[in-house]
């Protein structure tokens, strides 16, 4: 990536707790391209949170180096508070000031007023400013995110950290706020978002797959998916325990797990042999009926399981 582009680069940082007993960052690096949408991924524990935190000046790395639009991390951390807008995981919200309040604190905080970038949160404000006199701590989680996201955005940064904005927050309200997210990008925005929901991660230009303060793999949705190596079956039967009793004692093991109502199978250790017959041979023979076996694109999730799998 063209590093003049780059609105965020990270090299080789690395985090520990507990006087090094902890990994919770371990060696990452990668970088963010002006008005790009980035996903960090991963399970709780990851390591997304710590690493939002260096990036915002608010913890110092063990190791390595970053840079947030051009500043360091640790010896800029001036400009870079003033150059960021933030949303940590429990949204920071003061839940006795109201909606209005909020968001006047955090402009004067900035040194900035409402009024003067108001044009960049009006699309999400308006939808909570009927309620502009309630008092955050009374918002539903839905809510509480869209005033946590203005408060963010109120001093117009050039980069936005997002740490896990969709947790706890329902599904309706999850997708308006991705369309909210694709409306600043092309204002400009670059924003590298954190989420543990593998489904959010296909609307991001491109994701890193972290697990263990590691990246597994970093690329578009689409290359990640691309890269599967193998194909993959989804499996279905009358009796599914059972399917996966079968699979997984088979002599080598295939690798399965449970996908909604089907059971997902990878083509590893089937050598020459057609999956698709292999498998409906293997289950038909340990008495299973109603069988179903199909080829299929490999989620992000799959992805995932895949990559911790080897
Ligand atoms: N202050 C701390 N002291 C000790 N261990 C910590 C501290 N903060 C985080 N950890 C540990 O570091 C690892 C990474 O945590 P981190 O919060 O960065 O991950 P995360 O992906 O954001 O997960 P979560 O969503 O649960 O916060 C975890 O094992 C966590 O328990």
């Amino acid at each position: 990536m063209d590093k003049k582009r780059s609105m965020v680069t990270v090299t080789n940082i690395t985090k520990t707790y507990n006087k090094g007993v902890v990994k919770a960052v371990n060696n990452v690096s990668f970088s963010v391209a002006k008005g790009e949408l980035f996903g960090l991924i991963g399970p709780d524990g990851a390591g997304k949170s710590s690493l939002f935190r260096i990036l915002t000046t608010l913890l110092l790395p063990d190791s390595g180096t970053a840079t947030v639009a051009g500043y360091d991390v640790v010896t800029d951390y001036r400009q870079i508070r003033s150059s960021v807008g933030y949303m940590p995981g429990r949204f920071s919200l003061y839940p006795d000031l109201s909606i209005e309040e909020n968001l006047h604190f955090f402009a004067t905080v900035f040194n900035t007023t409402v009024k003067e970038n108001y044009h960049l949160i009006e699309d999400i404000y308006v939808q909570i400013e009927p309620f502009k006199k309630r008092r955050a701590g009374k918002l539903s989680g839905g809510m509480k995110q869209k005033l946590a996201l203005c408060c963010a955005l109120i001093h117009k940064p050039t980069v936005l950290f997002l740490d896990e904005p969709t947790t706890g927050v329902d599904p309706v309200s999850r997708k308006e706020f991705w369309e909210m997210l694709k409306r600043l990008k092309q204002q400009g925005i670059t924003i590298v978002v954190s989420t543990p929901y593998m489904d959010e991660a296909t609307l991001c230009d491109r994701i890193a797959l972290i697990q263990q303060g590691r990246i597994l793999s970093i690329d578009t949705p689409q290359g990640i998916v691309a890269a599967y190596p193998g194909q993959l079956y989804a499996v279905k039967a009358r009796d599914m325990p059972r399917v996966s009793q079968v699979l997984t004692t088979y002599t080598p093991p295939f690798i399965n797990y449970l996908f909604g109502e089907y059971i997902h199978v990878d083509s590893q250790g089937m050598g020459d042999r057609n999956p698709t017959e292999l498998l409906r041979g293997i289950l038909t023979q340990a008495g299973l009926d109603g069988i179903e076996v199909t080829p299929i694109t490999p989620t992000i999730e799959d992805c995932f399981i895949k990559l911790l799998t080897t």
